[in-house]
């Protein structure tokens, strides 16, 4: 299996924001990372690379690891060895910096219950320190089809609308790294398809992700590096452009027991 930088496609476009001293400059590092759950390993020497402006699809069965893999990515949980760094910082040291880049959408929406949809979005963004927040969130819930429900609370919506509410939430810093959990799942068409397009305005912007799915189709349409995880190892890592949806399934049957 070839590493990750040895595969990018050299075709694409340079993201706005790369030095140009830094070619290589890499968003997502992950160097010998291990972590167990008590005597469980659930993440097994992961060695991952993902340059600026590109996208990673994560995919696995149950239980491969790869929410654990994403809250370490997130900050929210801790590596039990190895390193992993977002734009170059290094999350044992510089996490707060780290917060401020990444936008994190996982199962778990992350807002308050008893808190109106706008109130949300003003907390994160005074905590995130956003200029003109209130404009800010009101854009975004319009780009998120939930300006009308601007003032209900979160325990009132439904789940749908709340992963809406959540993706409004991630963007509101306009992080540079957008890092999401199965963002395809419970989603209407509707909601797909905005999904689908909020990641194309965010890698128009430079920006880079890497996002979980069970949809190979949509890994592959929404990526540019394809990585399956099986037993909390890498166990295949393809470039998304030269890989067509039979090769993937059947290379996924073959890695996934
Ligand atoms: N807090 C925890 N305590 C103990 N074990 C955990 C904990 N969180 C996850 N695990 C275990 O770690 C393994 C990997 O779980 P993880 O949620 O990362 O898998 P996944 O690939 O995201 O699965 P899915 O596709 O079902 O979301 C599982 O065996 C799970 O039981």
């Amino acid at each position: 299996m070839s590493r990750a930088g040895e595969r990018i496609a050299t075709d694409r476009p340079a993201p706005a924001h790369s030095a140009v001293d830094a070619p290589t400059a890499l968003a997502i590092e992950i160097s010998n990372l291990k972590k167990s759950y008590g005597l469980k390993p659930v993440l097994r020497n992961i060695q991952l690379a993902l340059p600026q402006g590109q996208r990673m699809a994560l995919l696995g069965a149950n239980g491969a690891g790869k929410t654990t893999l994403l809250r370490i990515l997130a900050g929210l949980s801790k590596a039990g060895s190895g390193t992993v760094c977002l734009n170059g910082l290094d999350s044992r040291y510089e996490l707060q910096e780290i917060r401020q880049q990444i936008g994190f959408v996982a199962h778990q929406p992350y807002l308050y219950e008893e808190l109106t949809v706008l109130e949300n979005l003003l907390f994160f963004g005074q905590l995130y320190g956003v200029k003109q927040a209130r404009e800010r969130a009101n854009a975004l819930l319009q780009r998120v089809g939930m300006e009308r429900r601007a003032k209900e609370r979160i325990r009132v919506l439904s789940r749908g609308q709340v992963q809406r509410v959540a993706w409004a939430r991630a963007l509101l810093h306009s992080p540079q790294i957008l890092l999401l959990d199965e963002p395809d799942t419970g989603l209407d068409q509707d909601g797909n398809d905005l999904v689908a397009a909020l990641l194309a305005e965010h890698s128009a912007r430079g920006g880079s992700m890497l996002f979980t799915t069970h949809n190979l189709e949509r890994a592959l349409a929404w990526s540019d590096q394809l990585v399956i995880l099986a037993s909390g190892r890498v166990v295949y890592q393809h470039d998304a452009a030269t890989l067509s949806l039979e090769e993937l399934q059947q290379r996924y049957r073959e890695v996934v027991k």
